[in-house]
């Protein structure tokens, strides 16, 4: 590996580069999956490109599989940066982490040197928005090295609080056992960041269950992830995604306990200490205080719950602020830089994919932002052919995975397909639902707009994605369907495939 003499002074953050500042046609910040799959898809095979990842490993995607169109299951691997090196020969992988950007000289100061960059695309990821996050007890669940703290907790804990209602929080309370979990959500239903109320009650049942007696199909086919001990490297990760919840059996216990606190927030922590000098009269309501425990939590409809931990998993913030420093990003509602129809940032030359962007190019109307591992790599690929396209002034298309949301996940251990405006995003409430379901087995929900299908749920093997994705990107007209379209005599599959 060369090394890069550079000058560097924090104060002003003038560069002084030095002539043998390389200079790298495409440089890419990131090793999690957008950045990864941008530099795999570059195709401008002379040119030199360099990938900056902060962790020793970088996240690899293989065995894309497309189930329809628009959906696709792949299997995840974490890669050495040397790996990735053999396998793209004119990418040059470096671990570093990004400090400065420069943007008027198109340099960037790592911690391994200055970089001099034609074309720069962002993929830093996110990270985790977590309450409390000073506190010792309060965990998240984001990378590696994070999923690491929180099996060593787990192993002796007799209850812990999970706080929010998205992905992390339906996986981790699914496949938690042995261990009491106080599931505190803002909304009044499960999973509500995914899925409808009547999906919710759907899934919810499979909590009672017990965990030994399921089948563990797992979300996508593999998920390879280096739990090695002693490694303790304080830069974040890139984020985990499919099946990351595999390495969590380690309670021989498979009973689930799992109390469920909805429209609640948390109002106040308390430490041992601090809850032994409150003298309110609510606090001996709940049995469960008279057990001594390292943390207390105070929800917002007066319950308080002693616990060994929290985890946090409220939601995730793009990764922008070391970028943002003397650099005038133009920026998303909810933080990521805002990019365009070309994935280009408010900066030229800077492009950016993945979490740490916000889609701010007048989408489809069947298509939003979701910080998915999916659209990470489908923005990466994208941003990879913008930049390549901008270099040689070749005109290229939005890829058509940004013409209808898609995704396919596991929850509670069924299988579940989101597509479309799938719970009436953008509808204002102006929309009919069409309803199959039957217990444990199904659950089929389509958004019909004036008859025609604007979006749809699929719980369990229902092998209708293929046929709805075909409505809702047709927009065929149902109206003389009717109800009929979801009757299970009829087979709708035949008839509009
Ligand atoms: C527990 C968990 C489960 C998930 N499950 C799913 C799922 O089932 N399906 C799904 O679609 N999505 C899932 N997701 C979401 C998905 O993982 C993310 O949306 C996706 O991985 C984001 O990829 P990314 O490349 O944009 O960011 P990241 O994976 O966060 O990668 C960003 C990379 O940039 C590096 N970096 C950051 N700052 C710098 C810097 N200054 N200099 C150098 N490098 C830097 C980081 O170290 C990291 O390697 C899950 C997420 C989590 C946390
Ligand atoms: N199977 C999957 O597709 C899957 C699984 C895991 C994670 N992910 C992705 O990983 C990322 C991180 O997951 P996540 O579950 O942390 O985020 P999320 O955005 O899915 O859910 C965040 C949840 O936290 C709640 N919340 C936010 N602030 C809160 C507060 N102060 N108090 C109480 N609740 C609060 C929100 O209401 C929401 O329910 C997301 O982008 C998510 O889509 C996806």
């Amino acid at each position: 590996m060369n090394k890069y003499k550079y000058s560097y002074f924090v104060s002003t953050h003038d560069i002084i580069v030095m002539e043998d500042t390389k200079l790298f046609k495409y440089i890419i910040i990131g090793g999690g999956i957008a950045g990864v799959t941008c530099a795999e898809q570059l195709i401008d095979e002379d040119s030199s490109i360099l990938l900056l990842s902060a962790t020793d490993f970088v996240k690899t995607v293989t065995n894309v599989q497309f189930v329809t169109k628009t959906l696709e299951y792949f299997d995840v691997q974490e890669s050495s940066l040397n790996i990735l090196a053999s396998r793209c020969p004119n990418v040059t992988v470096v671990k570093s982490y990004v400090n400065y950007l420069d943007s008027k000289n198109k340099i960037i100061n790592s911690t391994n040197g200055l970089f001099k960059y034609e074309k720069l695309c962002i993929c830093s990821g996110a990270t985790p928005k977590v309450i409390f996050p000073k506190n010792p007890n309060v965990l998240w669940i984001r990378d590696t090295e994070s999923v690491r703290k929180f099996r060593k907790r787990i192993a002796n804990a007799k209850r812990i609080v999970i706080v929010g209602n998205g992905g992390i929080a339906t996986e981790l309370v699914y496949e938690l056992s042995g261990v009491e979990v106080i599931w505190a959500i803002k909304d009044k239903t499960i999973n509500a960041v995914f899925i409808d109320g009547g999906a919710a009650a759907f899934l919810k049942s499979s909590l009672e269950k017990e965990k030994a007696n399921e089948e563990h199909i797992s979300k996508r086919r593999k998920y390879t992830v280096n739990f090695s001990e002693g490694e303790n490297n304080d830069a974040l990760g890139g984020a985990l995604g499919p099946d990351w919840h595999l390495g969590l059996e380690i309670k021989s216990d498979k009973h689930r306990k799992v109390t469920i606190e909805s429209q609640v927030q948390i109002k106040a922590l308390y430490s041992p200490e601090e809850f032994e000098n409150r003298k309110t009269d609510n606090t001996d309501q709940n049995i469960t205080l008279k057990e001594k425990w390292p943390i207390y939590v105070e929800l917002t409809n007066g319950n308080i719950y002693g616990c060994d931990f929290i985890v946090s998993a409220t939601g995730v913030i793009p990764n922008t602020e070391v970028f943002l420093k003397d650099n005038n990003f133009e920026l998303g509602k909810d933080g990521g830089l805002l990019v365009n129809d070309r994935m280009e940032t408010s900066i030229s030359n800077i492009y950016a994919a993945g979490d740490v962007c916000s889609a701010g190019w007048n989408v489809a109307h069947h298509w939003f932002q979701y910080r998915l591992w999916t659209q990470a790599r489908q923005m990466g690929a994208y941003a990879a052919k913008c930049m390549w396209a901008s270099l040689s002034h070749e005109e290229i298309y939005m890829d058509f995975c940004f013409e209808m949301f898609a995704h396919v996940t596991k929850f509670m251990g069924y299988k579940v397909i989101l597509l479309g405006l799938f719970n009436g995003q953008k509808l204002n409430k102006k929309y009919e639902i069409l309803l199959r379901t039957t217990k444990d087995k199904e659950y089929i929900k389509c958004v019909m707009v004036d008859g025609k299908m604007q979006g749809a749920i699929l719980i369990g093997e229902t092998d209708l994605e293929e046929t709805f994705e075909n409505l809702i990107l047709n927009q065929m007209d149902l109206s003389s369907y009717g109800e009929d379209l979801l009757d299970p005599s009829v087979d709708i599959e035949d008839y509009f495939d």
